[in-house]
């Protein structure tokens, strides 16, 4: 089979500097076998005339967001852009670049990214970099739930405008963005190159499991589970925290192919709503050489893919999921019970895969 054609997400708020950011890239010669596709709200499509250099390469997508009314006229220009490919039309393309409107919400198009059979055959997801502008960040993320999405299930953080700011100005954005996406460090867009800024290698998700573990504070200390017992207002919460659930679950030891499936599967029925975001790096037994990267949002889990090699030294399963109103205890349950952990009063591996929803204990 052919080669896969890596696909980017480029995502922030109204006025972030995404189009300033895409016409650095496309100068870039590393990026020359790239297509960006830049969609547009409003009847007349200005975005594109802004992106210098508009050439075969610069797609429009207008009139209308691609995060609800053009999503099939993103699977389409995916799937056309595969055939000029296939057909000689298109010398070469190793990867797409797709600028969201600021408005929009990432959730939705990577569901339907993913959901798609045969662009899931030839596209693979590589990653979501989302801009944050650090004049106006904290504000903007304050006041609006897309914005904060756009952070939430980022594999990249650029500040941009920094150059416009104080430096004690920053700490204040950075500290709120840790909040909202613990475990990632956000880059200072100015100066970086090209390669790094949209690559978003598997080597993310390892640097971000160390950073939640880092970061993160311990999870039997979960702010849902107070509500109910002592009904605490629910706008407080809101307000306080702005923040997602991120889940952690590692293991040192390598998990065969079924037991990844079936977890996934449970998962993703159970808890899929709450999900906003999936993504692991994970060894499976009989391969020791290629990890297998997991990726999902919602119900939906994107193709894994088994990478040439390990982009560290760290192995067994890491898998970070980030989301809304999610049991953390239950997930990690669940984990444990694939991974071979027994604990006492859960249902093990076996029992699970027997009857998953008759399990009491595993039931939601
Ligand atoms: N000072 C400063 N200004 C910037 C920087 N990046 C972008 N801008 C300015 O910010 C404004 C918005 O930048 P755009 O690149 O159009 O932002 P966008 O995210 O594409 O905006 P929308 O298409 O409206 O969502 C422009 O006036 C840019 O010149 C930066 O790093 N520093």
């Amino acid at each position: 089979m052919s080669r896969t054609i890596a696909l980017t997400l480029v995502t922030g708020f109204l006025g972030a500097g995404k189009t300033t950011l895409i016409n650095r890239l496309l100068r870039d010669p590393a990026l020359s076998d790239t297509a960006v596709i830049v969609n547009e709200f409003g009847a007349v499509g200005i975005d594109h005339l802004l992106v210098e250099e508009a050439s075969d390469g610069i797609i429009e997508l207008s009139d209308g967001c691609l995060c609800c009314t053009v999503r099939g006229a993103l699977v389409d220009t995916l799937l056309g852009l595969d055939e000029r490919l296939a057909d000689g039309r298109a010398d070469s393309l190793k990867r797409v670049v797709i600028e969201t409107t600021g408005l929009a919400d990432p959730v939705p198009v990577l569901q339907a990214l993913a959901a798609h059979p045969a662009l899931a055959a030839r596209y693979r997801l590589d990653g979501v970099v989302t801009l944050v502008d650090a004049m106006h960040g904290r504000e903007t993320l304050e006041a609006h739930e897309e914005a904060r999405h756009q952070v939430a299930v980022a594999d990249r953080l650029l500040l941009t405008k920094t150059d416009a700011v104080v430096a004690d100005a920053l700490s204040g954005l950075e500290s709120y963005l840790a909040k909202l996406a613990p475990g990632l460090q956000p880059v200072v867009a100015e100066g970086m190159e090209a390669a790094a800024i949209i690559d978003c290698s598997a080597l993310d998700i390892g640097a971000r499991a160390a950073g939640v573990l880092r970061d993160a504070p311990p999870y039997h200390h979960h702010d849902h589970d107070h509500d109910h017992d002592h009904g605490h207002d629910h706008h407080n919460d809101h307000g306080h925290s702005a923040a997602y659930d991120t889940i952690l679950l590692t293991h040192d030891r390598p998990i065969s192919g079924s037991a990844l499936d079936n977890f996934l599967d449970l998962l993703r029925s159970q808890c899929g709503p709450q999900i906003l975001r999936l993504k692991g790096i994970v060894e499976l037994q009989g391969q020791p050489d290629r990890p297998l990267v997991v990726q999902g949002v919602r119900q939906v889990l994107h193709e894994p893919r088994l990478l040439a090699k390990w982009p560290d030294d760290t192995r067994g399963v890491r898998i970070v999921i980030i989301g809304t109103g999610l049991d953390e205890a239950y997930v990690k349950g669940l984990f444990s019970a694939f991974m071979g952990d027994a604990a006492v009063d859960t249902p093990d591996r076996a029992a699970l895969e027997d009857n998953p929803l008759a399990i009491a204990g595993f039931r939601r």
